[in-house]
């Protein structure tokens, strides 16, 4: 150990004495701090070494602690702790958990010398688990959150643990919590704003996080499968104005929990697709999905027979899910036909409680007579029973012939947003040479936009030219000759077609 060299003594006056003995008493205390200071670099050495990570993490939140009880002045604190465990040890507390989630979103990797990760298995709505991976703050670690500028502080603790009694039932774990203080001012901001927010904001990380599923109905029950269908808003190929439209809804939607409630409806939102096979409407709703992160309920109405089977499917679907019926259209002619076929078994499991919507009258197939599906029965359900005992979702129907739906379905109020998929224009065609080739321009494009603007093809079928080669000459070539080829084949079936009329129309004025 190093000590600052001490005085030689010196002959000196009493005036110079009094000088004198100021600057020994000087280069004492210099030589007395230099030697603690020392000091206090080896007992830091030697702590590193000789005491086990447990006590210096406790040492450290001692002194986090300290530091936050007295260096705010006189300011009194405030500290809530959520425990990881509920007192009687049965059971976790989500709580935690989610202030967990949030924390690993506020901690900087950067600023905490140490920290952990843990691997967490979170148990979904539909009873599903999946597991993460998060990063944590040690025992005595903590961080600074400021929210509306008010500061709050976390601080991870862990108390208690008996290695003997570990394993044998007899609680010997150590038991973690998570301290978050604040001054005594900011109590109702803490409890009435801030708390709500992280649990608010945890539970849009587990959406974000959280695996999709796809459920079908069989029966009166859901089964689902993995939903990991790549379409997403990017890859989707529309008209850019109607893709900002529909992304501007679903976004507003999400924000609109008290403005449902305030004007007293359904926090729910419909969408009716309409356009020819092959255009998009299913890769919009998983796109929508994907976006929302909400799972998908695909309901096959074909292999519901009851109104009472189709309510206890509606009222069994979680909040934040998208309830899909495609080809809408279709659905009831399927079913009033199989209905008429099965009236006579059918009577007998009717649900007494339910009677039809008479006012969709001219549409809805003989309720009485067959009493299984209808649509006024659907619309029901939506508008009424399954508005109110859930929220937060989406319902979206599709078809390929918007000119054959009941009006019911299409009177206002009922679909919100009516959004037509239709050919393949030159903005999408864009969207997917970018999706396939990565490309922004070629030699090719200005025929091929031109082209495009002369016939009716679908982004199915410009998907599948280009799906025909990895080089964008071959497969952007093979498409123009595609669509010259259409063209002309279109341009051959209007010319029969004229020439059939004008054939009748010289047959017609010779029988005048
Ligand atoms: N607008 C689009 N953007 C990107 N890909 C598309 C689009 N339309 C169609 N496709 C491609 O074509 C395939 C079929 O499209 P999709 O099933 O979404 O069409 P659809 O309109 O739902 O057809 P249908 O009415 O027959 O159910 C998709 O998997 C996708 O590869």
């Amino acid at each position: 150990m190093d000590h600052l060299p001490l005085p030689a003594p010196v002959l000196s006056s009493p005036s110079q004495h009094g000088a004198g003995r100021a600057l020994d008493a000087y280069k004492t205390a210099l030589a007395t701090a230099a030697s603690a200071a020392a000091y206090a670099v080896m007992a830091r050495s030697m702590a590193r070494e000789l005491l086990p990570e447990e006590l210096r993490a406790a040492a450290r939140w001692l002194a986090a602690a300290a530091s936050a009880r007295f260096g705010r002045g006189d300011r009194e604190r405030h500290t809530i702790v959520i425990r990881r465990q509920y007192d009687t040890g049965y059971g976790e507390n989500h709580l935690f958990e989610a202030a967990r989630a949030y924390l690993a979103t506020r901690i900087d990797p950067r600023a905490m010398r140490r920290l952990c990760l843990a691997r967490s298995r979170a148990k979904e709505p539909d009873g599903c688990g999946r597991w993460s991976t998060l990063l944590c703050m040690e025992p005595g670690g903590s961080t600074v959150d400021v929210f509306d500028g008010v500061e709050f502080t976390w601080t991870s603790v862990e108390t208690g643990g008996d290695e003997k009694k570990k394993g044998k039932g007899g609680g010997g774990s150590p038991r973690e919590s998570l301290e978050l203080s604040f001054d005594a001012e900011h109590t109702d901001t803490a409890l009435e704003r801030y708390v709500p927010f992280v649990m608010s904001t945890a539970e849009e990380l587990q959406m974000r996080d959280r695996a999709l599923r796809i459920f079908m109905n069989e029966g009166r029950s859901w089964h689902g499968i993995n939903h990991q269908h790549p379409a997403t808003f990017d890859t989707l190929a529309m008209d850019p104005a109607l893709k900002d439209a529909v992304i501007a809804d679903l976004d507003r939607f999400l924000k609109r929990r008290d403005y449902y409630r305030r004007i007293g409806k359904a926090w729910k939102r419909g969408y009716l697709l309409y356009g020819p096979p092959g255009t998009g409407k299913s890769s919009l709703v998983a796109a929508m999905a994907n976006y929302l992160r909400f799972n998908l309920y695909d309901l096959d109405l074909s292999e519901v027979r009851l109104n009472s089977a189709l309510q206890k499917l509606l009222i069994h679907m979680p909040n934040k899910s998208i309830l899909v019926i495609e080809d809408i259209d279709c659905c009831f002619d399927a079913a009033a036909s199989r209905k008429d076929a099965k009236a006579p078994e059918l009577v007998d499991q009717l649900d007494p409680d339910y009677t039809s919507d008479s006012s969709d009258e001219g549409w809805q197939v003989n309720t009485q007579q067959a009493k299984g599906i209808t649509l006024s029965g659907l619309l029901n359900f939506i508008d009424g029973l399954w508005s109110t005992c859930g929220e937060e979702r989406i319902i979206v129907f599709t078809t390929n012939y918007k000119e054959r739906l009941d009006p019911a379905l299409l009177r206002p109020g009922r679909m919100d947003m009516h959004i037509y998929m239709g050919y393949c224009g030159w903005e999408a065609f864009r969207t997917l040479a970018r999706n396939y080739f990565l490309v922004d321009d070629h030699e090719l494009f200005p025929e091929i936009q031109e082209l495009l603007s002369a016939v009716d093809v679908t982004p199915a079928e410009v998907s599948e030219m280009l799906l025909r080669s990895e080089d964008v000459d071959v497969a952007l070539w093979g498409l123009r000759e595609f669509l010259r080829e259409r063209i002309r084949k279109t341009r051959k079936e209007t010319e029969k077609k004229h020439g059939a009329e004008a054939a009748e129309e010289v047959v017609a004025q010779k029988a005048v």
